[in-house]
């Protein structure tokens, strides 16, 4: 049976039924109450997110979210970003949970799509409060829950992803949207040499390289086909610095005098 609290999906890609694109805080909620018996941790998820006020407004200062596959440089320029801004930084899935994460990446993809995606709204409330007082900048979001989820569950190649404009690429319209959001993108080559400078073992690498190739593809694909709002490219493979002026230039022109 079709689990209840799951959004239904386009007929036309029944695969994505079990896809977990949660489009609402109910649908995800509803997961995660089921679970609580079996999982305590799914009780302290939601009893965090229930602590969130419900109706939620931005504030003023900008908020800027930062998207990209791992080791794209998310964590080294949204750093950056935060000294040069003054900044308030935060991720998704935030402090408060993380320490459950490790619980959920090894269940089931619908009860792991459910965590990452109630997170994502404990995360706005951060986001809200915050950005009444300085700007924010954001190391991932809701299009990282997407993205990996529709890439996680559509096998084989990047032509069977759903089309663009499909329902699974729409902001849920129950979250707080950021003002800008930005993707890095690197080679896949370039992406390796900074995982071996993080430790990454050559086995990894190759089995980076190869196996997950395809993987890779269709997650960035899904994320250049999120919209209302989209992302917007960025090419991160040139120095620090480089990037760092790039997206700086960004905010400038997106989110005006900071
Ligand atoms: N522009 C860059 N040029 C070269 N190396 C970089 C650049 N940005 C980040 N790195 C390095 O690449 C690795 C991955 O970067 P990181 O910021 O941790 O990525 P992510 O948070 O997206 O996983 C780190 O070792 C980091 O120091
Ligand atoms: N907002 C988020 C953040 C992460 N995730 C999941 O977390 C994984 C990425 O985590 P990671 O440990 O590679 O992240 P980084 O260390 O690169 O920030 C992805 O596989 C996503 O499934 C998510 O679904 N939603």
């Amino acid at each position: 049976v079709w689990p209840p609290g799951v959004p239904p999906l386009h007929p036309a890609v029944p695969g994505l039924r079990r896809a977990a694109v949660f489009h609402s805080l109910e649908a995800a909620r509803r997961v995660g109450e089921q679970c609580t018996s079996l999982i305590p941790e799914a009780k302290a998820v939601l009893d965090l997110v229930d602590e969130c006020p419900k109706h939620l407004k931005k504030g003023n200062f900008p908020v800027i979210v930062i998207e990209g596959l791992d080791a794209t440089g998310k964590t080294t320029v949204t750093q950056s970003v935060k000294d040069s801004l003054k900044a308030l930084l935060l991720r998704s899935p935030p402090a408060c949970i993380s320490q459950w994460r490790k619980t959920f990446d090894d269940e089931p993809t619908l009860i792991r799509r459910a965590f990452y995606a109630l997170g994502n709204y404990i995360v706005a409330s951060e986001i809200a409060k915050a950005s009444t007082e300085s700007p924010v900048i954001v190391d991932r979001y809701w299009h990282s829950t997407a993205a990996y989820a529709i890439a996680t569950e559509i096998s084989g190649k990047v032509k069977n992803l759903p089309p663009a404009h499909h329902q699974v690429y729409q902001w849920p319209e129950d979250l707080l949207k950021p003002d800008l959001i930005l993707l890095l993108t690197v080679s896949p080559e370039e992406r390796i040499r900074r995982l071996q400078g993080r430790g990454l073992e050559k086995t990894e690498e190759e089995t980076e390289l190869e196996a997950n190739s395809l993987f890779r593809q269709k997650v960035e694909e899904s994320y250049k086909r999120m919209e209302n709002p989209g992302c917007q490219e960025v090419d991160a493979s040139s120095s620090r610095e480089e990037v760092l002026r790039t997206v700086l230039h960004l905010i400038k022109k997106h989110c005006g005098s900071l």
